[in-house]
């Protein structure tokens, strides 16, 4: 019961960049979160997500709290925990961008905090042209659900991203 967004990434290849991290993280162990959360999707399209280091990628990732440079500020701790844009097709730079609000806590291990694995997914699903899911099972649920151990990629969200780009 998935929906898109309009507009897909039409090249085989899509970069993106990791541009910072959150105070609470490493980068390099944000790096590898996010490189999981693009691994969950490239499994089942014919796309190769590559990271860059420098310059402009398609999909560039950022941590900012409230305005951080485009006209979407965010929230403070709670509320809104990211944002992402979808692939309009007009060649707007901005198009696939996700921006993490930077007054959260975000976690890869303990189940407390926000899980960034799982709200980089979920936000990577919109940068690639999926909206949200009526099925409260799916990753493209409008809510977060918390972390599960071995994370799958639910039917919903499969049937959703091979619809677009199989
Ligand atoms: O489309 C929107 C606009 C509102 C959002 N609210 S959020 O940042 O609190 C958010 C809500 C749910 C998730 C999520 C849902 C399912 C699995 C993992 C994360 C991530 C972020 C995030 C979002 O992606
Ligand atoms: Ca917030
Ligand atoms: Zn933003
Ligand atoms: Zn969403």
């Amino acid at each position: 019961r998935f929906s898109h967004s309009g507009g897909r990434w039409e090249e085989r290849k899509i970069t993106y960049r990791v541009l910072n991290a959150p105070p609470e993280l490493n980068y390099d162990v944000v790096r590898e979160a996010i490189r999981r959360a693009f691994n969950v999707w490239q499994t089942f399209i014919p796309r190769d997500f590559v990271e860059v280091s420098s310059g402009q990628a398609d999909i560039m990732m950022k941590f900012g709290e409230y305005h951080h440079g485009d006209p979407y500020p965010f929230d403070g701790p709670s509320g809104t925990l990211a944002h992402a844009f979808g692939p309009f097709g007009y060649g707007d730079p901005i198009e696939g961008d996700v921006h993490f609000d930077d007054s959260e806590t975000f976690s890869v291990r303990t189940f407390d905090d926000i899980n960034l694995f799982l709200v980089a997914a979920h936000e990577i699903g919109h940068s690639l042209g999926l909206g949200h899911s009526q099925d409260s099972t799916a990753l493209m649920a409008p809510f977060y659900s918390g972390y599960q151990p071995n994370f799958e990629l639910p039917y919903d969200d499969i049937l959703g991203i091979q619809t677009l780009y199989g």
